[in-house]
């Protein structure tokens, strides 16, 4: 199942220290336990898929790991520094620099062209407009939408709509990049070219990728696949713990 061309270049050797942790998050919403205790390490270029049934917790963890959600305990660390407690607006200016986000529905502006969409990241973060929309044109064409940049998001199909959208996560570099069912809107052979388009061009940039995802077809593209089941990361097997360590909810 795991023959997919794009598992064999990842991270191989002893496992180097995580960019990402999440350490016993727990968090509730209501009498409903979104996540209880779970704890999950991601470590730099590393592609990992987050997969359970609906309902298990895998949105609320991503959504703590990228510092939209404050969990209610456990913690979050990026790069050896608390993310959960930090306050919102540092948050906000870390996932401008250092994260990327995408979700099912691409949530491109509906008003801006696709290389208007992709170049407003990187106008945020102060980069002048001739040389943004060149970045954004280039990583278009990294996700063969090149020939898309005029076209308003109305105009484009749903896997091309979705390519835009990788670009404009990518476009500024980030060192991780959060993709909550990225292909869940998409037919197959538009989520097949997604998702090479995302493996490739984060493998050229050795960007961790967090992928929640329902499909086995999604999961097989990443290097590790973890599970959640009931809010709690399901212990990995022992064979497989060897080169790729979790810590469980063992509490
Ligand atoms: N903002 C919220 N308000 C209330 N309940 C929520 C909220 N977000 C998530 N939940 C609940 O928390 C639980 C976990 O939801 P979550 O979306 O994290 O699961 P999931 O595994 O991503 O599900 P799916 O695969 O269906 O998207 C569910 O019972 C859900 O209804």
């Amino acid at each position: 199942m795991n023959n997919s061309p794009s598992r064999t270049p990842g991270p191989t050797g002893p496992r180097r220290a995580p960019i990402l942790a999440a350490h016993a998050l727990s968090k509730s919403y209501g009498a409903t336990e979104a996540l209880r205790g779970a704890s999950v390490e991601l470590t730099a270029g590393e592609i990992l898929a987050l997969t359970g049934a609906s309902g298990s917790g895998k949105s609320t963890l991503l959504h703590c790991m990228a510092g939209i959600v404050e969990p209610d305990a456990g913690a979050v660390t990026y790069e050896g520094r608390r993310l959960d407690g930090l306050p919102e607006h540092a948050r906000t200016l870390l996932r401008r620099t250092d994260f990327g986000v995408v979700f099912q529905f691409g949530q491109l502006i509906p008003e801006l062209t696709a290389r208007d969409n992709v170049a407003l990241p990187l106008l945020l973060a102060g980069v002048r407009r001739q040389a943004a929309e060149q970045r954004a044109d280039a990583c278009l064409e990294r996700f063969g939408v090149r020939g898309q940049a005029a076209s308003r998001p109305g105009e484009l199909s749903g896997g091309q709509a979705q390519r835009v959208a990788m670009a404009r996560a990518l476009v500024t570099e980030p060192k991780v990049i959060f993709a909550d069912e990225p292909t869940g809107a998409l037919d197959s052979l538009a989520s097949e070219q997604v998702l090479t388009a995302l493996v490739h061009t984060a493998r050229e940039a050795g960007t961790a990728v967090l992928v929640v995802t329902h499909d086995a077809q999604v999961a097989a593209y990443a290097d590790r696949e973890v599970q959640l089941r009931d809010g709690a990361l399901v212990p990995e097997p022992a064979a497989a713990t060897a080169t790729a360590r979790v810590a469980g909810d063992e509490h």
